[in-house]
């Protein structure tokens, strides 16, 4: 069994990408194959008379393992905003233990489990329950999604530095290239590879139509 926790230099910067291609990725060594969006903030109607998130939806595409919603998903919130905010707008306490049991469920069933976070490190759950707290609870490695614009480099210092403070592995990182008109693309490659301290896992091109099969990843091996 393998499994990791996907997190971001932010919101919007290519996590649900990563995590796609991550688990498309590692489909090709493990037969089930799962991703979990633990906590997600802004429903949708899915076409069959329910509600479900878009990261979730994107997230079962690229899974092999289909499972019921209750375990990929234990924590869908209606509001796309930050998730203590949409869980208190909801009247909901987000805590760890029905995620860990779902996650637990996952274990039971997969072979390879992805979970995204939401937003960044630092992003609160509930008053006193962040992301963070929730990847240390699980006690999973930690990809690094970094979205390519200005600022980044250090966001991802930062948020390198703070899961290293945490006591998780950062199993490594993921450049996405969110930005088509960033200046200095490639020198700010060059720093990042040079100060994350963890593998460059995928370097993800900007993409008129993002398409998670057309990723290149660079598993680690014990991954594989
Ligand atoms: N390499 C890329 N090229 C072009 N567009 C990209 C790229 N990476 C991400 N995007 C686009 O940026 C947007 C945000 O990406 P994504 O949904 O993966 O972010 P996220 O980090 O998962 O956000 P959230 O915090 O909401 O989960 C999406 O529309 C996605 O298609
Ligand atoms: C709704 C959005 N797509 C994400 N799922 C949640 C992003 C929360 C960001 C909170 C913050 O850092 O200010
Ligand atoms: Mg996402």
């Amino acid at each position: 069994m393998m499994s990791c926790f996907v997190t971001g230099t932010d919101t919007g910067v290519g996590k649900t990408l990563s995590s796609c291609a991550l688990l498309h990725a590692l489909a090709e060594y493990h037969a089930r194959v799962v991703g979990m969006k633990p906590v997600a903030s802004g429903a949708e109607a899915d076409g069959q008379g329910g509600w479900a998130n878009e990261d979730s939806l994107a997230l079962r595409a690229a899974s092999t393992l289909r499972v019921d919603p209750a375990w990929d998903n234990p924590v869908l919130l209606p509001d796309p905003v930050s998730p203590h905010i949409a869980a208190q707008r909801a009247n909901v306490r987000v805590t760890l233990a029905p995620i860990l049991a779902a996650y637990g469920e996952l274990r039971r069933q997969a072979d390879a489990i992805v979970v995204e976070g939401a937003g960044g490190w630092q992003v609160p759950l509930s008053p006193d329950l962040r992301i963070s707290d929730l990847a240390m609870a699980l006690q999973l490695p930690v990809v690094l999604v970094v979205g390519l614009r200005l600022g980044c480099i250090n966001h991802a210092l930062l948020t390198a530095d703070a899961i290293r403070a945490s006591g998780l592995p950062l199993a490594g990182w993921i450049a996405s290239r969110i930005d088509p008109g960033m200046r200095e693309p490639e020198a700010n490659m060059a720093y990042l590879r040079q100060h994350m301290g963890a593998p460059l896992l995928a370097d993800i091109a900007w993409q008129a139509r993002p398409d998670a099969r057309t990723v290149s990843v660079q598993l680690p091996r014990e991954w594989q």
